[in-house]
């Protein structure tokens, strides 16, 4: 069992909104509606508790309506470690089509006062001793400047804690340049980083080499149905998912993230880690919420994820 701090700035409650097809302009009728205390940090928690591990969360929470995180806290086994911030934590519409498509509507989040991001930095500090790993997922709160991100990676990295990280704009730009050891950006997001379309598997490999030679060691690219690129030292695999009826997209991100560091925690070999993480992701599209790797047919969906080598980079002539 290993000891992981989750870091969440900007938690949201996920309204995930099940409908027929949108007709914008019009009233629609829904099938279903669920309020989940979510946001990427708390997934990714949710999911390494659920694995065995001792978690603490912590970040930023809107003290108005904080019921619903404490509950699922308390239900889930994870430690409270979030500062209380005045207003309330935002509400992230999440709709989901027929067809599989979701669309998401995400808040900006609370104003956040000066005094609450010293308490976060004091924290952090606190919490730092004796863990194995400190995940920092998804976006800022506005008024909350991307350095901020960088200052919290750094503070973790100079006292030999492994940062994984998970955000997007500024502050994923931000983040990696203050070297986390892993980084798992989807295909969108690392292409704002690298300035320029990743459509093709080949650019997507350049850029996540480009970030292993900047000092980030392991990098994730995830890339929806597609599946998953790991990158490392020269070295990468491709992880391609078995295909499953999609109900929810929202989290699959995040369970792949927790399965892959659960992997490696584990002492697991990469190839192990990323057929279950990517098997795990895979089942967490299924329905709505995170990954269960107590599904019935979760050896099955590791049997039917295929994972493959991609060529040695020739700059760095590494061999695995
Ligand atoms: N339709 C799908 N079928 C099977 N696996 C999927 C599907 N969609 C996503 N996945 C798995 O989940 C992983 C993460 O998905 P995606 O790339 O959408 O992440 P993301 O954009 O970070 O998601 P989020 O931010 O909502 O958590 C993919 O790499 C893939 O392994
Ligand atoms: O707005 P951010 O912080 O980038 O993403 C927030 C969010 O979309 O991420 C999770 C899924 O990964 C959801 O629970 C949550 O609503």
């Amino acid at each position: 069992m290993a000891r992981i701090l989750t870091l969440t700035l900007n938690p949201a409650l996920d309204l995930a909104i099940r409908l027929g097809t949108i007709r914008l302009g019009e009233v629609n009728r829904t099938e279903s509606t669920r309020l989940d205390a979510a946001g990427k940090g708390i997934n990714v928690a949710r999911v390494l508790a659920g694995l065995g591990h001792d978690v603490t969360v912590s970040g930023l929470l809107g003290a108005d309506n904080e019921t619903a995180f404490v509950r699922t806290f308390a239900a889930c086994g994870l430690r409270d470690a979030f500062i209380r911030v005045p207003g309330e934590t935002r509400i992230n519409a999440k709709l989901s089509e027929p067809d599989g498509r979701v669309t998401d509507l995400n808040g900006p989040g609370p104003l956040i006062p000066a005094h609450a991001l010293d308490a976060l930095t004091e924290r952090l500090g606190s919490l730092l001793p004796g863990l194995d790993a400190v995940v920092i997922s998804g976006s800022l709160p506005p008024n909350v400047p991307p350095a901020k991100l960088a200052d919290l990676v750094r503070m973790a990295r100079e006292r030999q804690v492994p940062v994984w990280l998970d955000t997007s704009g500024a502050a994923l730009v931000s983040g990696l340049a203050a070297r986390p050891t892993a980084a798992k950006p989807n295909e969108t997001e690392l292409a704002e980083w690298a300035g320029r379309p990743l459509d093709t598997p080949e650019a997507r490999l350049q850029a996540a080499r480009r970030l292993n030679a900047e000092g980030v060691d392991e990098v994730l690219v995830s890339v929806g149905a597609e599946g998953v690129l790991w990158a490392w030292r020269g070295n990468a695999l491709m992880a391609v998912p078995p295909r499953v009826q999609v109900a929810s997209t929202v989290g699959a991100g995040d369970t792949l993230l927790a399965g892959t560091l659960h992997g490696v925690l584990s002492g697991w070999p990469r190839e192990r880690s990323l057929r279950f993480a990517t098997a795990l992701a895979a089942e967490s599209v299924r329905h709505v919420g995170v990954g269960d790797p107590s599904a019935v047919d979760f050896e099955l969906l590791q049997q039917q994820t295929s994972i493959r080598s991609l060529p040695v980079d020739p700059h760095t002539g590494e061999k695995r």
